[in-house]
């Protein structure tokens, strides 16, 4: 008989403090029941003593952003993504193989008289070296790649508009981070799973995907410490990966993080099948599923993580459990552009979303693109290129959203 410990008994060990292995945190990841509230209750006690200890107590944060699809094409072909499309397409419903200079300006110009201050680019992966348009496109306008073009488009919205860019275009090299630093305060890429299994096994949603490559990905979340980026990551829950699978990722995360110190924050993010995609028969990940693995990713990654779910993949209610499971952020919200990775679920309203915030007894509180502890002691991670536009951006005391609105305003050194 094969030995499992009971997610009490992983509690018990979660709560004395003791370091967690594989085991104890896939025990965790089962709770259910009283099980559950009892880990929630540990999660969210963690969360307040991390707050607290920054002068935060009691603050839920969130970014508001524009979200600036750059390209929808993209090298990989996850199971699970209705973003991806492919030139034919483009070409037939009339648009571009990306987004032009003008129309992104035009995007973050508009956010920015909504008092957005995060311009967050999320594109697909290298889509150059699959689609030959793709290359010609970015050709014609002296691009080689699609990360320069980022970097371009980067430096446009800094200076046309004053927003802060987010960029999250999928696996980047050393030197693609060195290149991008100074037009972005902050970068991310989710780690999806550790599960090598999804990537290498036909009929898997990440086989074909040579960017999800568990082990790719995690040199970048490596690269990104040593190259002091700011950087968000996370996990993906119910693609098809096991309890332990699901524990071995979150217990790379915290490794990465001890190695590096540049974690800014960590996303629990649950799968919505999508009617188009090759996953739209696999059920959505199972909210008390979900819950226990927000509320371990929490006691997995301790009190000064930033722990982050996103509030419009869920119901108002769901949103509370999430809040008693120990996030402390909600991420980017658009009162603008949709979550164009998850079209079928709108943001909620920014007052709607400070109601339910309030009603778990927190504050809903505007943040940068980069968290504050990075902003507040700049050295070695925000590049000084930026520092006047953060500067113009960032409440000097808090290291959080000043009441203000972006502006146009010059990169100087770029
Ligand atoms: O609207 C979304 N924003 C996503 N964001 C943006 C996020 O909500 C915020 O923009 C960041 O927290 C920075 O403020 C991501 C950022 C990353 O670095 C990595 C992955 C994601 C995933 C999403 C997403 O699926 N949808
Ligand atoms: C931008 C991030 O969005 C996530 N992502 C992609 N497709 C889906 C989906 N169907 N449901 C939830 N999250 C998704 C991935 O984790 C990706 O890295
Ligand atoms: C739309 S998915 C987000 C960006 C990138 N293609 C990735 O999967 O990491
Ligand atoms: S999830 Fe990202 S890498 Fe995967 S197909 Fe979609 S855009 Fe490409």
């Amino acid at each position: 008989m094969t030995h499992t410990l009971s997610a009490a008994t992983a509690l018990e060990s979660a709560r004395s403090g003791a370091p967690l292995d594989t085991e104890s945190v896939t025990a965790l990841l089962t709770s259910a029941g009283d099980d559950l509230v009892a880990l929630q209750a540990l999660a969210a006690q963690l969360r307040d003593e991390g707050l607290e200890a920054i002068g935060r107590a009691g603050q839920v944060t969130y970014s508001r952003k524009v979200f600036i699809p750059l390209t929808r094409l993209c090298r990989d072909r996850c199971h699970y993504c209705t973003f991806v499309t492919i030139p034919g397409k483009l070409s037939r419903a009339g648009q571009g193989m990306y987004l032009e200079l003008d129309e992104v300006v035009s995007l973050a110009r508009q956010g920015a008289a909504l008092g957005c201050k995060e311009a967050l680019f999320t594109l697909g992966d290298r889509p150059e070296d699959r689609w030959p348009q793709a290359r010609e496109w970015l050709a014609e306008r002296g691009f080689g790649s699609t990360l320069e073009y980022v970097r371009a488009a980067a430096v446009a919205v800094l200076t046309e508009t004053g927003l802060l860019p987010h960029l999250n275009p999928g696996v980047m090299s050393a030197q693609e981070m060195r290149e991008l630093k100074p037009v972005a305060p902050s970068m991310g890429m989710m780690l999806e799973t550790t599960s090598r299994r999804l990537f290498t096994d036909k009929g898997q949603p990440h086989y074909g995907s040579p960017d999800k490559d568990p082990l790719v990905r995690l040199q970048v979340l490596r690269d990104a410490g040593a190259e002091r980026v700011p950087f968000t990551t996370g996990i993906l829950v119910g693609i098809g990966e096991t309890l332990t699978e699901r524990a071995e990722s979150l217990l790379a995360l915290a490794e990465i993080q001890r190695g590096g110190g540049h974690i800014q924050e960590v996303i629990i993010q649950n799968f919505r099948a999508k009617p188009d995609t090759a996953m739209r028969g696999t059920p959505d990940a199972e909210m008390t599923e979900f819950l226990a693995a927000v509320a371990t990713a929490r006691v997995v990654l301790g009190a000064h993580m930033r722990v982050q779910a996103p509030p419009n993949l869920v119901s108002a209610a769901e949103c509370e459990a999430l809040v008693a499971s120990g996030i402390d952020d909600w991420g980017g919200v658009s009162p603008l552009t949709p979550d164009h990775v998850n079209p079928e679920r709108p943001w909620p309203n920014l007052d709607v979303l400070a109601e339910i915030t309030a009603g778990c007894g927190f504050t809903l509180t505007e943040r940068l693109t980069a968290q504050p502890r990075y902003l507040l002691d700049p050295q070695g991670w925000i590049d000084p290129t930026l520092t006047d536009h953060v500067a113009a951006l960032c409440d000097p005391k808090t290291g959080l959203a000043a009441d203000v609105k972006p502006t146009a305003r010059p990169l100087v050194g770029c």
